[in-house]
């Protein structure tokens, strides 16, 4: 099953605070975009990557990836007024592109229109590429939608609009979800066409009714979403010169 990944990058990052898109802030030299899209290029079975972009920003965007050599079809479009609407550009863009290439397939077998669809936010840069595979994985054993969690390490309360606590739910069952989230393309598209927005697109499928498999996610694959999630971002990365640096030294 061939797979394509939506990266939505289209948000401000009104959080973050940032003076340019938060997807274009640099950690390490490098954008969260980038971050993102080099390691979604690597997922086995690839055939399609689309970009959302900010509509303010898609020349940038553009530009940016045209310096990431790729075999992949890299798309750019311009996302929505809300994470929901930037993945429904996303999806609208599936196959553009792949022409040329699907031609070829048709006589090959070996690269068709993506069956698989991946859902990933820019801003968990650092999500390593197994949890990707885990997700992709799970979508090939016939799973419909797939999203990978962590166990929640504080307990949860629901409360009503003055803050006063309605319930704890049992905090052995509950994960916080993180992206990549995975579904059977079709399956996505469908949920995409109510036209409800949801904080995730698993909602989606679940109000329709299917089952929702979590996996194990990673905490490298944070969010960031704010400035205290930018400072570990960038202490992250020069943890990884730091040890880069030493391993002559190591070897030694
Ligand atoms: N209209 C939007 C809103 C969000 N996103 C993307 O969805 C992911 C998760 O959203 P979040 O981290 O909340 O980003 P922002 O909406 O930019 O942040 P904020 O709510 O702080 O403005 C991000 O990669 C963001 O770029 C998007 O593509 N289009
Ligand atoms: C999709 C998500 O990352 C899963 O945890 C999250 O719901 C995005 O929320 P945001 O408020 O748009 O950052």
């Amino acid at each position: 099953m061939s797979v394509a990944v939506i990266i939505v990058a289209a948000g401000s990052g009104s959080r973050l605070g940032a003076d340019l898109p938060k997807a274009l802030v640099e950690i390490g030299g490098r954008t969260l975009l980038e971050h993102s899209l080099r390691t979604a290029l690597e997922v086995s079975g690839l055939v399609q990557v689309v970009v959302v972009a900010p509509a303010t920003h898609l020349e940038a965007v553009i530009e940016l990836i045209d310096g990431i050599r790729t075999s992949s079809a890299v798309h750019v479009v311009a996302g929505g007024a809300d994470r929901t609407a930037s993945v429904a550009a996303g999806l609208a863009a599936l196959d553009d592109g792949l022409g040329d290439e699907l031609d070829d397939a048709d006589a090959q077998g070996d690269l068709a229109e993506p069956q698989v669809v991946l859902v990933h936010d820019a801003a968990r840069c650092f999500t390593p590429l197994d949890v990707y595979e885990r997700v992709v994985d799970a979508v090939r054993d016939g799973w419909v939608a797939v999203v990978p969690g962590l166990p929640v390490v504080d307990t949860v309360k629901v409360v009503d609009e003055r803050g006063v606590v309605r319930s704890t739910p049992p905090r052995e069952q509950l994960r916080a979800v993180q992206t990549p989230q995975g579904f059977v393309r079709d399956e996505l598209e469908a949920a995409h066409a109510s036209g409800v927005s949801a904080t995730d697109d698993a909602a989606l499928l679940e109000a329709l009714g299917h089952h929702v498999l979590v996996v194990e996610g990673d905490p490298l694959s944070f969010k960031v979403t704010t400035p205290a999630d930018l400072d570990r971002a960038h202490r992250h990365t020069a943890s990884l010169s730091t040890t880069t640096d030493l391993e002559p030294e190591t070897v030694a």
